[in-house]
C-alpha cells in the first residue's frame, strides 16, 4: 500500500521504529517533532493520515488539534500516548482521533490501523471525482487519474491551488471542476486572465477603485476580489502579473482583506484562490520577476496537468466528446473511424486539448459524409503545420468558427454580431496600448479618430476604462 504519513513524535526511538515499519509497508513518512513543526508542514503539504504523540515540546497534541483539522478537517488522526489515563483516551476520541494507541503498543497493530486510516480516505475520496458523474473533465489516463485525485484532495477544504501546465491542457477547466464539485458552488466563480489585462490596470481590476483613485476612475468599482466573496477566485496566466500586483495580491493573501486602489478601508473577503500558469515560475522567481513568497503562498496544492502528447490514450474519448459537444451546439452530428482516430493520436498537439477540440468542430463543420475517415481527415486539416502552440491557438478562422457554434445569433443579425464580436477587443487592444488616448488609438488602428469614436459608443466601450492611472 501506498500514501505519505506525517509522524509527529519527539521520541526519536519510537519514531524510528514506526518509520521502519510503515516504510516497509510502502508508505512514505515525514517525521517531525513538534507541534510548531507540524503545521509548517501541513501549511505546504497533505498527508493521507498522521500519528500524534500527546506530550510534545512546545504544546499538546491532542489540544492543538484544531489547527490541522483547519488545514485538512478530513485527515485520519491516529492518537499515540504514554498517558495512559481515561482522560487522555476521552480526549483524543472528542477529537475523532480515527484510533488511539496507548504507549507500549502492538505494532503489527499499529500498522493496520494505518493502512486502515490511509485506505479509508483515499476510498471516500476517491468516490466524488471520477470521469463522467458531473465531471467536465474527459480522460481515462494514468495523467488524468493523478489529476483527479488532486481535484479531490481540495474539494472539502479551502486550500489555495497551482495548475500548471502548458497552454490549453483543460487548467481553467479544473478550476471550474473544483469550484463546482466543492463546498463553495453556490457562490461565485470569478475568473481573470492576468495577461490579458493591461498592467496598469490590474489593481484597480482585482481590487476595485474608489471614485478619483486616478484619472478616468470616475465612479467606485468594485474589484474581482469582491466579486468573487463566498465563492472562487481563479487568477489566470499567474506568470505575468506585475510586481506591484504581486504586493498587493501576497498582502491580500496573507491577511484575508482587499483594499480598493485609492481606498483607506479594509475589506475582508472570503475567497478560495486557485492561480494557474502555463510558464515556468522558477527562472522567473530567480531573475527577480515573480515573488517566491507569492510562489510559496499560492502553491500550497500544485496540480499539474500533463500535456496531451503524453497522455495519447485520452484522444479517443476527447475526440468523441467534442463530436458531441459539436452536435449539441448544432452542427452535424459525426462519426470518426479508428483509422481517423490514428491518425489524431500520431499529431503532436502543442495546442493541447484546446487545438483538439478546434480541430474536431472543424471536422464536424466541414466533412462531407457522416462518417469521417482517414481520408476526410487528411482532406480537411492536412498534414500537421511546423507552425507554433501560439499561431495553431490564434488561428482566426477556427476561432471565429468556434463563436459561431458557442453564439446562435438571431436571423438576419449574423454579419452585424459577428462584426462587433471582432471589432469590440480590437477597440480594447487599442486604447488599452494607447493608455485610453482616442487620437493614438485610432492611429494605431489606422481609422479616422470620429470613426473609432462613434463606433465605441456603438458597442458601448467606455474609453475611460483604459486611461492610465497616474
Ligand atoms: N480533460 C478535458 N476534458 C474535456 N475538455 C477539456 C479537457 N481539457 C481541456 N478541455 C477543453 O479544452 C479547451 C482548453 O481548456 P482550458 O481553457 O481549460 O485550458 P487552459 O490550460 O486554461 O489554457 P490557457 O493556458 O491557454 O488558458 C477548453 O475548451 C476546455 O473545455
Amino acid at each position: 500500500m501506498s500514501g505519505s504519513v506525517l509522524l509527529v513524535e519527539d521520541d526519536r526511538a519510537i519514531a524510528t521504529v514506526i518509520t521502519a515499519a510503515l516504510e516497509d509497508e510502502g508508505f512514505t513518512l515525514h517525521h517531525c517533532e513538534s507541534i510548531a513543526a507540524r503545521d509548517r508542514v501541513l501549511a505546504v503539504h497533505r498527508f493521507d493520515a498522521m500519528l500524534t504523540d500527546v506530550v510534545l515540546g512546545d504544546g499538546d497534541g491532542i489540544a492543538s488539534l484544531d489547527a490541522v483539522r483547519a488545514v485538512d478537517p478530513d485527515m485520519p488522526v491516529i492518537v499515540l500516548s504514554a498517558q495512559n489515563t481515561l482522560d487522555t483516551a476521552v480526549r483524543a476520541s472528542e477529537t475523532q482521533a480515527f484510533e488511539y494507541f496507548p504507549k507500549p503498543f502492538d505494532l503489527d497493530e499499529l500498522v493496520r490501523a494505518v493502512k486502515q486510516a490511509a485506505g479509508q480516505r483515499a476510498g471516500a475520496e476517491a468516490a466524488p471525482v471520477a470521469e463522467g458523474d458531473g465531471m467536465p473533465l474527459v480522460g481515462r489516463s494514468q495523467a488524468m487519474q493523478g489529476v483527479y485525485r488532486m481535484i479531490t484532495r481540495v474539494l472539502r477544504n479551502d486550500l489555495t491551488v497551482l495548475i500548471t501546465g502548458e497552454s490549453g491542457t483543460g487548467k481553467e477547466l479544473v478550476a471550474e471542476a473544483i469550484h463546482q464539485l466543492g463546498a463553495r458552488k453556490s457562490g461565485p466563480f470569478v475568473a481573470v486572465n492576468t495577461a490579458a489585462i493591461p498592467s496598469e490596470l490590474i489593481e484597480s481590476e482585482l481590487f476595485g477603485h474608489e471614485k478619483g483613485a486616478f484619472t478616468g476612475a470616475v465612479a467606485q468599482a468594485i474589484g474581482k476580489f469582491e466579486q468573487a466573496n463566498g465563492g472562487t477566485l481563479f487568477l489566470d496566466e499567474i506568470g505575468d502579473m506585475p510586481p506591484e500586483a504581486q504586493t498587493r495580491l501576497l498582502r491580500a493573501l496573507q491577511s484575508g482583506r482587499i483594499r480598493r486602489v485609492g481606498g483607506r478601508q479594509e475589506i475582508a473577503v472570503d475567497v478560495r484562490i486557485i492561480a494557474a500558469t502555463n510558464r515556468d515560475l522558477a527562472p522567473m522567481i530567480a531573475e527577480g520577476r515573480f515573488r517566491e513568497d507569492l510562489f510559496y503562498r499560492l502553491n500550497v496544492v500544485p496540480i499539474e496537468l500533463p500535456p496531451l502528447r503524453e497522455r495519447r490514450e485520452d484522444i479517443e474519448v476527447l475526440s468523441q466528446h467534442f463530436l458531441n459537444l459539436a452536435a449539441e451546439d448544432g452542427l452535424p452530428r459525426r462519426q470518426i473511424t479508428r483509422d481517423a482516430l490514428g491518425k489524431l493520436e500520431q499529431r503532436r498537439w502543442r495546442g493541447n486539448v484546446r487545438e483538439l477540440r478546434n480541430v474536431i468542430y472543424r471536422l464536424a463543420l466541414l466533412a462531407r459524409e457522416d462518417v469521417i475517415d482517414a481520408e476526410a481527415l487528411d482532406d480537411i486539416i492536412g498534414p500537421e503545420r511546423e507552425s507554433s502552440p501560439t499561431e495553431q491557438q490564434l488561428d482566426f478562422g477556427g476561432a471565429l468558427q468556434l463563436w459561431l457554434t458557442a453564439n446562435h445569433p438571431p436571423p438576419g443579425a449574423l454579419y452585424h454580431n459577428a462584426l462587433a464580436a471582432f471589432e469590440k477587443p480590437l477597440m480594447e487592444y487599442a486604447l488599452a496600448r494607447t493608455g485610453g488616448n482616442q487620437l493614438r488609438a485610432a492611429k494605431l488602428l489606422g481609422i479616422n479618430r470620429n470613426t473609432l469614436r462613434k463606433r465605441l459608443g456603438e458597442l458601448a466601450i467606455n474609453a475611460d476604462r483604459f486611461v492610465r492611472p497616474v
